[in-house]
Protein backbone atom coordinates (compact mmCIF):
# COMPACT_ATOMS: atom_id res chain seq x y z
CA UNK A 1 0.00 0.00 0.00
CA UNK A 2 2.04 3.46 -1.05
CA UNK A 3 2.30 5.44 1.93
CA UNK A 4 1.00 8.64 -0.75
CA UNK A 5 -2.78 7.65 -1.05
CA UNK A 6 -5.07 9.22 1.40
CA UNK A 7 -8.91 10.02 1.94
CA UNK A 8 -9.90 13.49 3.09
CA UNK A 9 -13.26 12.84 4.81
CA UNK A 10 -15.41 16.33 4.49
CA UNK A 11 -13.02 17.04 1.76
CA UNK A 12 -16.27 18.99 -0.12
CA UNK A 13 -15.54 21.78 2.96
CA UNK A 14 -13.82 24.99 3.29
CA UNK A 15 -10.50 23.21 4.94
CA UNK A 16 -11.17 19.67 3.21
CA UNK A 17 -10.82 21.20 -0.41
CA UNK A 18 -7.89 23.30 0.73
CA UNK A 19 -6.43 20.08 1.81
CA UNK A 20 -7.52 18.33 -1.44
CA UNK A 21 -5.45 20.69 -3.15
CA UNK A 22 -1.89 20.57 -1.68
CA UNK A 23 -2.03 16.76 -1.31
CA UNK A 24 -2.52 16.23 -4.92
CA UNK A 25 0.41 19.20 -5.35
CA UNK A 26 2.25 17.17 -3.34
CA UNK A 27 1.80 14.12 -5.57
CA UNK A 28 -0.76 12.29 -3.13
CA UNK A 29 -3.32 10.31 -4.72
CA UNK A 30 -7.18 11.24 -2.98
CA UNK A 31 -10.52 9.85 -2.39
CA UNK A 32 -12.43 12.53 -1.17
CA UNK A 33 -15.50 11.26 1.38
CA UNK A 34 -18.31 13.97 1.55
CA UNK A 35 -22.06 14.20 1.74
CA UNK A 36 -22.05 15.85 -0.83
CA UNK A 37 -19.30 16.71 -4.11
CA UNK A 38 -18.80 20.43 -3.95
CA UNK A 39 -16.21 20.45 -7.29
CA UNK A 40 -14.12 18.07 -9.14
CA UNK A 41 -10.44 17.88 -9.95
CA UNK A 42 -8.31 16.01 -11.79
CA UNK A 43 -6.64 13.00 -9.53
CA UNK A 44 -9.11 13.00 -7.19
CA UNK A 45 -12.10 10.40 -6.35
CA UNK A 46 -14.86 11.48 -5.18
CA UNK A 47 -17.06 9.35 -3.09
CA UNK A 48 -20.54 10.77 -2.03
CA UNK A 49 -22.03 9.16 1.50
CA UNK A 50 -22.53 10.26 5.66
CA UNK A 51 -19.62 8.82 7.47
CA UNK A 52 -21.32 7.05 9.95
CA UNK A 53 -22.75 4.53 7.55
CA UNK A 54 -19.64 2.23 7.44
CA UNK A 55 -20.13 0.22 4.49
CA UNK A 56 -19.82 3.31 2.21
CA UNK A 57 -16.57 4.85 3.91
CA UNK A 58 -14.89 1.17 3.19
CA UNK A 59 -15.39 1.87 0.24
CA UNK A 60 -13.32 5.13 -0.12
CA UNK A 61 -10.84 3.67 2.45
CA UNK A 62 -9.81 0.34 0.43
CA UNK A 63 -5.95 0.51 -0.10
CA UNK A 64 -5.82 3.67 1.56
CA UNK A 65 -3.21 4.74 4.52
CA UNK A 66 -3.58 7.99 5.62
CA UNK A 67 -6.84 9.67 6.61
CA UNK A 68 -8.08 12.81 7.07
CA UNK A 69 -11.12 13.48 9.04
CA UNK A 70 -12.24 17.10 8.95
CA UNK A 71 -15.82 16.36 8.45
CA UNK A 72 -18.34 17.82 11.25
CA UNK A 73 -21.96 19.87 11.17
CA UNK A 74 -21.53 23.87 11.33
CA UNK A 75 -20.54 24.88 14.71
CA UNK A 76 -23.71 26.99 14.10
CA UNK A 77 -26.13 24.55 13.84
CA UNK A 78 -28.18 24.12 17.23
CA UNK A 79 -29.00 20.64 16.65
CA UNK A 80 -27.88 18.20 19.45
CA UNK A 81 -28.96 15.61 17.63
CA UNK A 82 -26.71 15.79 14.59
CA UNK A 83 -23.51 17.03 16.54
CA UNK A 84 -23.83 13.53 18.59
CA UNK A 85 -24.48 11.75 15.26
CA UNK A 86 -22.15 12.86 13.18
CA UNK A 87 -19.00 14.20 15.43
CA UNK A 88 -19.26 11.24 17.83
CA UNK A 89 -21.34 7.86 16.46
CA UNK A 90 -19.87 9.21 13.20
CA UNK A 91 -16.33 9.09 14.48
CA UNK A 92 -16.45 5.88 16.18
CA UNK A 93 -17.56 4.38 12.58
CA UNK A 94 -14.70 6.38 10.88
CA UNK A 95 -11.86 4.60 13.19
CA UNK A 96 -13.67 1.14 13.30
CA UNK A 97 -14.16 1.41 8.83
CA UNK A 98 -9.63 2.38 9.70
CA UNK A 99 -9.15 -0.80 11.56
CA UNK A 100 -10.98 -2.86 8.72
CA UNK A 101 -9.83 -1.21 5.97
CA UNK A 102 -6.38 -1.34 7.34
CA UNK A 103 -5.31 1.97 7.25
CA UNK A 104 -2.41 2.95 9.47
CA UNK A 105 -2.75 6.89 10.40
CA UNK A 106 -5.99 8.96 11.43
CA UNK A 107 -5.20 12.58 11.32
CA UNK A 108 -8.24 14.47 12.80
CA UNK A 109 -8.92 18.09 12.76
CA UNK A 110 -10.25 18.82 16.17
CA UNK A 111 -10.26 22.68 17.72
CA UNK A 112 -8.17 24.86 19.65
CA UNK A 113 -11.53 24.98 21.32
CA UNK A 114 -11.83 22.12 22.90
CA UNK A 115 -10.28 24.01 26.16
CA UNK A 116 -12.40 27.03 25.84
CA UNK A 117 -15.13 27.72 28.53
CA UNK A 118 -15.90 31.59 27.59
CA UNK A 119 -13.05 32.62 29.72
CA UNK A 120 -9.49 34.24 29.07
CA UNK A 121 -6.68 31.96 28.00
CA UNK A 122 -3.81 33.81 27.28
CA UNK A 123 -0.64 31.41 25.15
CA UNK A 124 -2.68 28.18 26.07
CA UNK A 125 -0.72 24.85 25.86
CA UNK A 126 -2.29 21.50 25.15
CA UNK A 127 -1.84 20.56 28.02
CA UNK A 128 -4.91 22.42 29.58
CA UNK A 129 -7.73 20.42 30.49
CA UNK A 130 -10.81 20.36 28.20
CA UNK A 131 -13.71 22.40 29.10
CA UNK A 132 -15.89 21.19 31.65
CA UNK A 133 -18.62 23.46 30.19
CA UNK A 134 -18.13 23.89 26.76
CA UNK A 135 -19.62 26.69 25.68
CA UNK A 136 -21.87 24.86 22.57
CA UNK A 137 -22.56 21.48 21.20
CA UNK A 138 -20.02 21.61 18.66
CA UNK A 139 -17.53 21.70 21.38
CA UNK A 140 -19.12 19.37 23.65
CA UNK A 141 -18.99 16.91 20.69
CA UNK A 142 -15.43 17.72 19.38
CA UNK A 143 -14.00 17.16 22.98
CA UNK A 144 -15.61 13.66 23.36
CA UNK A 145 -14.22 13.10 18.94
CA UNK A 146 -10.94 14.02 19.78
CA UNK A 147 -10.76 12.08 23.29
CA UNK A 148 -11.90 8.82 20.99
CA UNK A 149 -9.40 9.71 18.07
CA UNK A 150 -6.39 9.85 20.57
CA UNK A 151 -7.32 6.85 22.75
CA UNK A 152 -7.63 4.90 19.32
CA UNK A 153 -3.84 5.31 19.02
CA UNK A 154 -1.89 1.60 18.93
CA UNK A 155 1.44 1.22 18.41
CA UNK A 156 0.54 -2.89 19.14
CA UNK A 157 -2.01 -2.36 16.25
CA UNK A 158 -0.18 -0.25 14.07
CA UNK A 159 -2.87 2.09 13.91
CA UNK A 160 -1.35 6.04 14.78
CA UNK A 161 -3.54 8.83 15.36
CA UNK A 162 -2.93 12.47 15.82
CA UNK A 163 -5.55 15.53 16.10
CA UNK A 164 -4.60 18.76 14.49
CA UNK A 165 -6.65 21.98 16.88
CA UNK A 166 -6.37 25.04 14.80
CA UNK A 167 -7.98 27.99 15.57
CA UNK A 168 -10.74 30.75 13.97
CA UNK A 169 -9.85 29.06 10.05
CA UNK A 170 -10.31 32.12 7.36
CA UNK A 171 -9.09 32.70 3.65
CA UNK A 172 -10.58 31.34 0.26
CA UNK A 173 -13.84 30.31 0.27
CA UNK A 174 -14.17 30.24 3.69
CA UNK A 175 -17.96 30.41 4.33
CA UNK A 176 -18.32 31.32 8.15
CA UNK A 177 -16.37 33.94 9.32
CA UNK A 178 -15.88 36.60 6.54
CA UNK A 179 -19.34 36.02 4.99
CA UNK A 180 -21.15 36.34 8.56
CA UNK A 181 -18.83 39.19 9.03
CA UNK A 182 -20.05 40.98 6.14
CA UNK A 183 -23.79 40.33 6.42
CA UNK A 184 -23.63 41.54 9.95
CA UNK A 185 -22.25 44.78 8.82
CA UNK A 186 -24.92 45.01 5.66
CA UNK A 187 -27.48 44.69 8.11
CA UNK A 188 -25.68 47.57 10.37
CA UNK A 189 -24.84 45.64 13.14
CA UNK A 190 -20.59 46.43 13.08
CA UNK A 191 -20.97 49.24 14.48
CA UNK A 192 -20.20 48.35 18.08
CA UNK A 193 -16.67 46.65 19.62
CA UNK A 194 -17.61 44.70 22.66
CA UNK A 195 -15.78 45.57 25.49
CA UNK A 196 -12.22 47.44 25.59
CA UNK A 197 -11.26 46.01 22.43
CA UNK A 198 -7.79 44.68 23.37
CA UNK A 199 -8.33 41.16 23.64
CA UNK A 200 -5.91 39.12 21.63
CA UNK A 201 -7.15 36.37 19.36
CA UNK A 202 -5.80 33.87 16.91
CA UNK A 203 -6.57 33.50 13.71
CA UNK A 204 -5.41 30.81 11.33
CA UNK A 205 -5.27 30.86 7.68
CA UNK A 206 -6.18 28.08 5.75
CA UNK A 207 -2.66 27.32 4.05
CA UNK A 208 -1.12 27.26 7.43
CA UNK A 209 -3.56 24.75 9.08
CA UNK A 210 -3.43 22.71 5.89
CA UNK A 211 0.50 23.32 6.24
CA UNK A 212 -0.03 21.93 9.79
CA UNK A 213 -2.32 18.46 8.90
CA UNK A 214 0.37 17.30 6.27
CA UNK A 215 3.22 17.72 8.30
CA UNK A 216 1.44 15.82 11.46
CA UNK A 217 0.78 13.21 8.77
CA UNK A 218 4.05 12.76 7.33
CA UNK A 219 5.81 12.82 11.07
CA UNK A 220 3.34 10.32 12.30
CA UNK A 221 5.18 7.31 12.73
CA UNK A 222 5.50 4.69 15.79
CA UNK A 223 8.73 6.12 17.48
CA UNK A 224 7.57 9.56 17.26
CA UNK A 225 6.53 11.95 19.77
CA UNK A 226 2.66 12.68 17.81
CA UNK A 227 0.99 9.30 19.13
CA UNK A 228 -2.13 9.98 20.42
CA UNK A 229 -1.49 13.49 20.75
CA UNK A 230 -2.90 16.84 19.74
CA UNK A 231 -1.06 20.02 17.99
CA UNK A 232 -2.35 23.64 18.22
CA UNK A 233 -1.87 24.75 14.98
CA UNK A 234 -2.17 28.70 14.34
CA UNK A 235 -0.57 31.65 12.72
CA UNK A 236 1.72 32.59 15.94
CA UNK A 237 0.61 35.87 15.62
CA UNK A 238 -2.02 36.42 18.70
CA UNK A 239 -3.91 40.12 17.37
CA UNK A 240 -6.39 42.14 18.60
CA UNK A 241 -10.16 40.81 17.68
CA UNK A 242 -11.72 44.06 16.80
CA UNK A 243 -8.61 44.95 14.60
CA UNK A 244 -8.93 41.63 12.84
CA UNK A 245 -12.49 42.21 12.11
CA UNK A 246 -12.09 45.54 11.33
CA UNK A 247 -8.96 45.43 8.77
CA UNK A 248 -11.57 42.68 7.12
CA UNK A 249 -14.43 45.32 7.00
CA UNK A 250 -12.56 48.03 5.80
CA UNK A 251 -10.40 45.89 2.89
CA UNK A 252 -14.16 45.14 1.88
CA UNK A 253 -15.31 48.93 1.74
CA UNK A 254 -17.60 48.77 5.04
CA UNK A 255 -16.69 50.97 8.30
CA UNK A 256 -14.81 49.64 10.99
CA UNK A 257 -16.77 49.20 14.33
CA UNK A 258 -16.34 52.27 16.36
CA UNK A 259 -18.71 52.73 19.72
CA UNK A 260 -17.96 50.69 22.87
CA UNK A 261 -20.41 48.16 24.54
CA UNK A 262 -19.63 46.70 28.17
CA UNK A 263 -19.01 43.30 27.76
CA UNK A 264 -20.89 41.74 30.58
CA UNK A 265 -24.22 44.00 28.97
CA UNK A 266 -24.30 42.18 25.84
CA UNK A 267 -23.23 38.85 26.90
CA UNK A 268 -26.46 39.23 29.56
CA UNK A 269 -28.49 40.12 26.28
CA UNK A 270 -27.38 37.59 24.22
CA UNK A 271 -27.71 34.52 26.89
CA UNK A 272 -31.28 35.94 27.26
CA UNK A 273 -32.06 36.12 23.17
CA UNK A 274 -31.00 32.29 23.27
CA UNK A 275 -33.34 31.86 25.85
CA UNK A 276 -35.83 33.13 24.19
CA UNK A 277 -35.31 31.59 20.69
CA UNK A 278 -35.16 28.10 22.43
CA UNK A 279 -38.21 28.82 24.83
CA UNK A 280 -40.17 29.94 21.03
CA UNK A 281 -38.61 27.03 19.33
CA UNK A 282 -41.40 24.77 19.02
CA UNK A 283 -43.40 28.23 16.96
CA UNK A 284 -41.01 30.35 15.45
CA UNK A 285 -37.22 29.69 14.64
CA UNK A 286 -35.04 32.79 15.28
CA UNK A 287 -31.30 32.39 14.51
CA UNK A 288 -29.52 35.64 16.88
CA UNK A 289 -26.62 37.23 14.81
CA UNK A 290 -25.11 37.69 18.86
CA UNK A 291 -25.22 34.63 20.48
CA UNK A 292 -23.15 33.76 23.51
CA UNK A 293 -20.89 31.63 22.36
CA UNK A 294 -20.07 34.75 19.42
CA UNK A 295 -19.72 37.07 21.94
CA UNK A 296 -17.54 35.29 24.22
CA UNK A 297 -15.34 34.83 21.16
CA UNK A 298 -15.26 38.65 20.29
CA UNK A 299 -14.84 40.20 23.68
CA UNK A 300 -12.03 37.45 25.48
CA UNK A 301 -8.65 36.28 24.84
CA UNK A 302 -8.00 32.96 23.75
CA UNK A 303 -4.75 32.42 21.67
CA UNK A 304 -2.64 29.20 21.58
CA UNK A 305 0.72 28.51 21.94
CA UNK A 306 2.04 26.12 19.01
CA UNK A 307 5.05 25.45 20.94
CA UNK A 308 4.64 21.45 20.65
CA UNK A 309 3.57 21.74 16.83
CA UNK A 310 7.24 23.49 16.35
CA UNK A 311 9.10 21.27 18.48
CA UNK A 312 7.89 17.96 17.12
CA UNK A 313 7.25 18.20 13.61
CA UNK A 314 9.05 21.67 12.82
CA UNK A 315 5.97 23.93 12.28
CA UNK A 316 6.24 27.07 11.12
CA UNK A 317 3.36 29.38 9.57
CA UNK A 318 4.45 29.61 5.98
CA UNK A 319 1.83 32.62 5.33
CA UNK A 320 1.64 35.60 7.86
CA UNK A 321 -1.32 37.07 9.15
CA UNK A 322 -1.26 40.28 7.01
CA UNK A 323 -0.52 39.16 3.64
CA UNK A 324 -3.31 36.22 4.89
CA UNK A 325 -5.34 39.21 5.33
CA UNK A 326 -5.21 40.72 1.78
CA UNK A 327 -5.35 37.31 0.21
CA UNK A 328 -8.53 36.70 2.02
CA UNK A 329 -9.96 39.89 1.05
CA UNK A 330 -8.95 39.99 -2.62
CA UNK A 331 -10.71 36.66 -2.89
CA UNK A 332 -14.49 38.26 -2.28
CA UNK A 333 -15.11 40.45 -4.71
CA UNK A 334 -19.01 39.30 -4.71
CA UNK A 335 -18.59 40.88 -0.86
CA UNK A 336 -17.16 44.57 -1.60
CA UNK A 337 -19.83 47.34 -0.47
CA UNK A 338 -21.90 48.12 -3.39
CA UNK A 339 -21.14 44.85 -5.37
N1 LIG B 1 -13.60 26.84 10.39
C1 LIG B 1 -12.96 26.99 11.53
O1 LIG B 1 -12.71 28.10 12.00
C2 LIG B 1 -12.50 25.78 12.29
C3 LIG B 1 -11.65 25.97 13.37
C4 LIG B 1 -11.22 24.86 14.08
C5 LIG B 1 -11.59 23.59 13.69
N2 LIG B 1 -12.41 23.42 12.63
C6 LIG B 1 -12.76 22.06 12.22
O2 LIG B 1 -12.28 21.88 10.90
C7 LIG B 1 -13.09 20.93 10.21
C8 LIG B 1 -13.50 21.50 8.86
O3 LIG B 1 -14.24 22.68 9.07
P1 LIG B 1 -14.68 23.61 7.86
O4 LIG B 1 -14.64 24.99 8.38
O5 LIG B 1 -13.93 23.25 6.64
O6 LIG B 1 -16.21 23.18 7.71
P2 LIG B 1 -17.10 22.93 6.41
O7 LIG B 1 -18.51 22.95 6.86
O8 LIG B 1 -16.70 23.83 5.30
O9 LIG B 1 -16.70 21.45 5.98
C9 LIG B 1 -17.19 20.31 6.64
C10 LIG B 1 -17.48 19.24 5.59
O10 LIG B 1 -17.96 18.07 6.27
C11 LIG B 1 -18.99 17.51 5.48
N3 LIG B 1 -19.84 16.68 6.32
C12 LIG B 1 -20.67 17.08 7.33
N4 LIG B 1 -21.33 16.04 7.84
C13 LIG B 1 -20.92 14.95 7.16
C14 LIG B 1 -21.26 13.56 7.23
N5 LIG B 1 -22.18 13.12 8.08
N6 LIG B 1 -20.63 12.70 6.39
C15 LIG B 1 -19.72 13.15 5.49
N7 LIG B 1 -19.38 14.45 5.38
C16 LIG B 1 -19.96 15.34 6.20
C17 LIG B 1 -19.73 18.70 4.91
O11 LIG B 1 -20.49 18.34 3.77
C18 LIG B 1 -18.58 19.65 4.59
O12 LIG B 1 -18.14 19.50 3.26
C19 LIG B 1 -14.26 20.61 11.15
O13 LIG B 1 -13.99 19.40 11.81
C20 LIG B 1 -14.24 21.74 12.15
O14 LIG B 1 -14.72 21.33 13.40
C21 LIG B 1 -12.88 24.49 11.90
C1 LIG C 1 -19.25 39.30 16.82
C2 LIG C 1 -19.49 38.84 15.44
C3 LIG C 1 -20.89 38.66 14.96
C4 LIG C 1 -18.45 38.62 14.65
C5 LIG C 1 -18.55 37.94 13.32
C6 LIG C 1 -17.48 36.91 13.14
C7 LIG C 1 -17.82 35.59 13.84
C8 LIG C 1 -18.92 34.94 13.02
C9 LIG C 1 -16.55 34.74 13.93
C10 LIG C 1 -15.51 35.39 14.85
C11 LIG C 1 -14.72 34.27 15.52
C12 LIG C 1 -15.16 33.05 14.74
C13 LIG C 1 -14.87 31.69 15.26
C14 LIG C 1 -15.71 30.61 14.91
C15 LIG C 1 -16.96 30.83 14.12
C16 LIG C 1 -17.07 32.22 13.48
C17 LIG C 1 -16.65 33.30 14.47
C18 LIG C 1 -17.50 33.25 15.73
C19 LIG C 1 -15.46 29.21 15.46
C20 LIG C 1 -16.36 29.06 16.67
C21 LIG C 1 -15.85 28.13 14.43
C22 LIG C 1 -15.58 26.73 14.97
C23 LIG C 1 -14.12 26.58 15.33
O1 LIG C 1 -13.83 25.30 15.82
C24 LIG C 1 -13.70 27.62 16.36
C25 LIG C 1 -12.20 27.47 16.65
O2 LIG C 1 -11.79 26.96 17.69
O3 LIG C 1 -11.39 27.84 15.82
C26 LIG C 1 -13.96 29.05 15.80
C27 LIG C 1 -13.52 30.15 16.73
C28 LIG C 1 -13.62 31.50 16.05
Amino acid sequence: MSSKRCTVIGGSGFLGRHLVERLVDRGYTVNVFDIRQAYELPGVTFHQGDLCDKQALLVALKDVSIVFHCASPAPGSDDRALFQRVNIDGTQTVIQACHEAGVQKLILTSSASVVFEGTDIKNGREDLPYAKKPIDYYTETKIQQEKLVLEACSKEKGFLTVAIRPHGIFGPRDPQLVPILVDTARRGKMKFIIGDGSNLVDFTYVENVVHGHILAAEHLKADSPLCGQAYHITNDEPVRFWDFMSQILVGLGYSAPRYHLPYTLVYGIALLLWLIALVLRPLIRIKPTFTPMRVALAGTHHYYSCTRAKKDMGYQPPVPLQEAIVRTVESYPHLQKGA
